[in-house]
């Protein structure tokens, strides 16, 4: 069966490269907006009811505005914005989180894709907390930085005038209150929302996330080894999964912890190093922000909910 696929805004970042991973598909058919009507209601709501999926590639508003012009009840939504993140009946769509997560997407008719920060601070600590490892309260620092597409077409815009001459390290959301702050907690197990410091680093895409741990904080101090067993063990039994686990402390090539290192890619690697005697630890996730970040990570959705059984080729 073919499927049709409408692309709520694909002449934006993530719609255009969701666009190109799914271009030379015959398993799916493109259902395309004429470039003068993209913002026209009344086109976008016959196309968001003529496709099997729409994946919603626009800002929040305009997201809720495209599902409640569905009248349906066949359209399937893959929301790429951050309106339905932690909303009910909305599974969240990172499908390595859980053994679970996949199958849930796949039966959803309504699948929220993660945001790009979230994704890696989730991987770190989701399998501490629910293994017991860390707990629900435990104070947690999140740093990171991501390239500048991460803010879509304006952020890119602004970035490419000023080219060399831009801040090549910006810290921002310096009022720590990010939005993605609520879906970092809820999928995490945190008791409360972690300190979040991102920054936008001078170029295009990548992204790299770090969770700093004072482990000697807790009556039972686990070693490094522990915190990485817990970690690979969690993601082991993945099916055609995208996250991948480096040896505990490993940097193999001097790229390994780049933030660019998986660029075009849909794999998130996480890494964790640690000094026992000190009880300090660090986690760290490496990832393309408009990979996994992203449109990677839609695609890998998509595929989950129309059953295709997807290799790693058909989302990276
Ligand atoms: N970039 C990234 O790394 C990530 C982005 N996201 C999320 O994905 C969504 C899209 O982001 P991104 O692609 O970066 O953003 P862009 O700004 O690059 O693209 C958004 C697109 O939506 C279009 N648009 C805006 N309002 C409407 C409307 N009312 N009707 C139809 N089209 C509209 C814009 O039109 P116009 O071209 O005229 O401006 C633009 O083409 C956002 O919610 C973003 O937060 C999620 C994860 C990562
Ligand atoms: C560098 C940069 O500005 N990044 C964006 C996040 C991009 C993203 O994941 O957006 P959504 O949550 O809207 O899907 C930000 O921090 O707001």
């Amino acid at each position: 069966m073919v499927a049709r696929v409408f692309i709520d805004g694909e002449a934006g970042t993530t719609g255009l490269q969701i666009r190109d991973r799914l271009a030379s598909r015959s398993d799916i058919e493109l259902l395309s907006i004429a470039e003068d009507r993209r913002k026209d209601l009344k086109a976008r709501a016959d196309l968001l009811n003529a496709a099997d999926v729409a994946i919603l590639c626009l800002p929040d508003e305009a997201a809720r505005e495209s599902v409640s012009l569905i009248e349906n009840a066949t359209t399937r939504v893959i929301d790429a914005s951050s309106a339905y993140r932690v909303a009910e009946g909305w599974a969240y769509g990172f499908a390595e989180m859980d053994g679970s997560q996949a199958a849930t997407i796949a039966e959803a008719k309504r699948v929220s894709n993660p945001g790009c920060w979230p994704q890696g601070v989730i991987a770190c600590l989701r399998p501490l907390i629910s293994g017991g490892l860390l707990p629900a309260d435990f104070p947690v620092t999140v740093n990171g930085v991501s390239g500048y597409s991460g803010g879509g077409k304006g952020m890119i815009a602004d970035y490419e005038s000023q080219g060399p001459a831009a801040n090549m390290f910006a810290p921002y959301a310096l009022g720590f209150n990010h939005k993605h702050l609520p879906e970092m907690t809820a999928y995490t197990g945190l008791a409360a929302a972690p300190l979040f410091a991102p920054a936008v680093g001078n170029y295009y895409k990548g992204m790299l996330t770090a969770v700093p741990l004072r482990l000697d904080r807790l009556t039972e101090v686990p070693t490094g080894a522990q915190l990485h067993a817990a970690i690979a063990d969690h993601f082991a039994g993945q099916r055609n999964g995208f996250v991948e686990v480096a040896p505990l402390g490993a940097i193999e090539r001097s790229d390994d912890l780049n933030p660019q290192a998986l660029n075009g890619t849909n794999r998130l690697r996480l890494h964790v190093f640690a000094n026992d005697a000190r009880a300090q630890a660090l986690l760290i996730a490496i990832y393309d922000n408009l990979g996994k970040g992203a449109s990677g990570a839609a695609v890998q959705n998509l595929n989950l909910m129309l059953g295709v059984d997807q290799t790693k080729s058909l989302a990276a």
